[in-house]
């Protein structure tokens, strides 16, 4: 039985986002998810997701200047204490939440830095975020982003990704794959998640191309489901689409 998570950060987005909760609870959901809950005064949240009985299962670690284009800061040599503070907001956050997981965005290649720091970098802060939340048995993500849609994204595959978190080397530390990510910059789905499996903390899905629900485009998920349900994936698939239309009329797809 696969398991699927509401991802608040696009879908339900007529309304306002403490009333996404409440939305995905009536449309089936037990779980949610979201990218940022930091605007929202902590208690708000959590009151949301119980009124709404629902899960928060992950949410991301504060990832700099959105709007300006920032797409995480953990490699960015000169942003060490901001991400360090970050984490200890989202581990207030993700304690209050009860949220088991939390993702941790690379961030894009400033020029001029050489890559080899960069991911020095990144990989002291992955494993300061792990030993944080070791305590409390929470897990630290990350998550390759395509550089389509994210260029200069400094972890933009699975191999990469992957070699940071060994470089890492925290037990509680894992690969959030998302589908739509992965299909466009490498493919070979199926195989990759099998071979992946053990590291993987979280899946994520929308169609390509277009970013929308399962269904509208070249990746065949019923295929997909039937293979995560025989390699034995217990984990959630967060929905984390732009829908064709009004979210409710885009569940179709789900099994
Ligand atoms: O966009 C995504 O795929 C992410 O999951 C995210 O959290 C921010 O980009
Ligand atoms: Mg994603």
């Amino acid at each position: 039985m696969l398991r699927f998570s509401a991802n608040l950060s696009f879908l339900f987005l007529d309304r306002p986002f403490l009333d996404r909760f409440a939305a995905a609870a009536a449309n089936g959901f037990k779980a949610v998810e979201f990218h940022f809950p930091y605007a929202f005064p902590v208690d708000e949240v959590v009151d949301a997701a119980h009124r709404a009985a629902v899960e928060v299962v992950l949410f991301n670690f504060p990832a700099g200047d959105w709007a300006a284009g920032e797409r995480g800061i953990a490699c960015l040599p000169d942003r060490v204490a901001e991400f360090r503070e970050g984490v200890e907001l989202a581990a207030r956050y993700a304690e209050a939440l009860a949220c088991p997981r939390v993702n941790c965005l690379a961030g894009r290649r400033p020029d001029g830095v050489d890559e080899a720091l960069l991911c020095a970098t990144l990989v002291d802060n992955l494993r300061h975020a792990a030993d944080a939340f070791a305590p409390a048995g929470r897990q630290v993500l990350m998550e390759p982003l395509n550089t389509r849609d994210t260029p200069g994204f400094l972890i933009d595959r699975t191999a990469p990704a992957l070699a940071v978190l060994d470089a890492a080397d925290r037990p509680n530390q894992g690969l959030q794959y998302d589908i739509y990510h992965a299909q466009v910059m490498e493919g070979d789905l199926a195989r990759t998640l099998e071979s992946a499996l053990p590291r993987i903390g979280h899946i994520q899905l929308a169609d390509n191309p277009g970013r929308h629900q399962p269904g509208t485009g070249e990746i065949n998920f019923p295929f997909l489901f039937r293979h995560l349900k025989a390699i034995g994936y217990e984990g959630w698939i967060g929905c984390e689409y732009v829908p064709t239309g009004p979210t409710e009329d885009s569940f179709e797809w789900m099994v």
